[in-house]
């Protein structure tokens, strides 16, 4: 039987003149150089420490206001975040005795306090098994020098590697330490260059950035190293719950912002969250109405082996893109989107509407493109995923209605499995039964930034009742050209 691997996809948009080759996130604002340097000229060496760690949480914080997945790519490269380390040298030139007697009082430069490295911190982040590309870093920085305990591919050891840098190391010097105990490979024209961020997703330090003052990063505590350079939730284990804060965007409208999401693992391989009541009751109602008048049998793009074949034989449900992103509405759920995966909004394809009648089904499929299977479609392979580079990462997957029975989303390899003989089968493998306003998270990429063949997965036939459900898709680079955040 042929295999009936295929990807849904938006037909090709015309592509806009974008310059986005080169693009450095801006996450920390430059400082304004004023606060605590005079009185750390007067003062003794603990009142100093302690204002210059005050003022670069503050500066930090400020530089995190915006936070990066609510922005577009800027072109700026990471400047400074604090005058703290500027600060620090001024200290050091303070008689050896007077330093010595303090140091033992503040020796450590305290991280933010949600961001320390302790057993309970990493137990959120650490996981028995190894996750390739995905790092944990934790950063002690004292006085006379930064101490780095590695925890390659976030997998829990009690005895983890760690070096001892003296003072505090230049961006190379840090660069190098992470690339040799990491094991970190180079960006290419087909991989993104490698990135650091805190435990909370917010983008720190790329690969290629240039000019990088070290004060701000090395006080953050604990730090997260993407290989695939984009941010992923750490799943820890079937079962964790994680909450975290939605940040929304200046321009947003909407009175009933959602302030927090929580995040409940449903599997480790593949990658797959559960988020309760995540739409309100008036978006679910909103997107059906919308979605109804263009609604049609849906389109799929279809490998070279599948060619020729009708969409049906895989997909019989109705589907439609929704293109008003001026819509409050549909720009609000996308900057909610933003946040929930901590990924900026111009990664972001429109959203899908789709709505499965009675017996209506989607086999079992995978929402990346692989590349191998594309080498007669030029178009996709250039246009689309510029020849493996980019890709859907992330499917935010939507249930705009219960269903009374059926038409739950099935992940037929669920732990490992092996790929099943008939990709219409919907015996075996996790499956999610819809609920009103639940989405679920699930990873087509893992984070060294390869494709995840695990998150194969589909749609079982709907028994009894409708369903509704949406899909917005979250790649693993900007699609300014096609995407909702044009
Ligand atoms: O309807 C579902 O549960 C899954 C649909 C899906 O995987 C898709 O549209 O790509
Ligand atoms: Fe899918």
């Amino acid at each position: 039987m042929a295999k009936k691997k295929h990807s849904n996809q938006n037909p090709p948009v015309q592509k806009k003149k974008q310059d986005n080759k080169k693009s450095h996130n801006n996450h920390h604002q430059p400082s304004n150089g004023s606060s605590s340097s005079s009185s750390s000229k007067k003062s003794g060496l603990v009142f100093p420490v302690w204002i210059c760690v005050v003022a670069g949480l503050l500066s930090l914080s400020l530089g995190l206001l915006t936070p990066h997945f609510l922005r577009h790519q800027s072109s700026t490269t990471t400047s400074a975040t604090t005058n703290k380390h500027r600060d620090l040298q001024k200290q050091k030139t303070m008689s050896s005795q007077q330093q010595e007697s303090d140091v033992t009082m503040t020796d450590r430069l305290h991280p933010p306090p949600e961001f320390a490295c302790t057993s309970d911190r990493l137990s959120q982040v650490l996981h028995d098994k190894p996750v390739a590309g995905m790092h944990v870093v934790c950063l002690n920085q004292t006085m006379a020098s930064l101490q780095i305990v590695f925890y390659p591919n976030a997998q829990h050891t009690s005895n983890p590697p760690s070096i001892q840098l003296e003072g505090l190391p230049a961006w190379d010097g840090f660069k190098d330490a992470l690339v040799t105990h990491l094991q970190l490979t180079p960006m290419d024209e087909l991989h993104q260059p490698w990135a650091v961020f805190s435990p909370d997703g917010e983008l720190l330090l790329r690969e290629d950035n240039e000019h990088v003052q070290m004060d701000g990063v090395a006080s953050m505590g604990m730090v997260l190293v993407f290989q695939g350079g984009q941010f992923i939730w750490p799943g820890v284990k079937i079962g964790f719950r994680r909450t975290i804060p939605l940040h929304y965007d200046s321009t947003s409208t909407t009175s009933a912002k959602k302030q927090t999401a929580t995040l409940e693992t449903i599997s480790l391989e593949p990658l797959v969250f559960a988020v309760d009541g995540f739409l309100g009751e008036e978006e679910c109602d909103f997107f059906q109405t919308q979605a109804t008048p263009s609604m049609a049998y849906s389109e799929v793009t279809l490998m070279d082996m599948d060619k020729g074949r009708p969409a049906s034989d895989f997909r019989t449900s109705q589907s439609t893109f929704l293109t008003d992103n001026t819509h409050p509405m549909i720009s609000e759920i996308d900057y909610r989107t933003a946040s929930l995966v901590r990924v900026p909004r111009v990664h972001q394809e429109n959203v899908q509407v789709l709505r499965y009648g009675n017996g209506e089904k989607y086999d079992a499929h995978h929402d990346y493109f692989d590349k191998q299977l594309y080498q007669n479609d030029p178009s996709t392979l250039r246009n689309f995923i510029q020849y493996g580079r980019r890709n859907r990462m992330i499917t935010v997957f939507w249930y705009l209605s219960d269903v009374e029975e059926g038409g739950e989303t099935i992940f037929p390899r669920f732990g490992g499995a092996p790929p099943p003989r008939n990709m219409a089968d919907c015996q075996t493998g996790l499956k999610v039964k819809p609920a009103r306003g639940k989405v679920i998270i699930f990873y087509s990429l893992k984070p060294d930034g390869s494709l995840d063949p695990l998150s194969l997965h589909g749609a079982c036939p709907v028994r009894k009742g409708i369903k509704w459900a949406a899909n917005k898709w979250v790649w693993n680079l900007p699609i300014p050209e096609f995407g909702s955040g044009r």
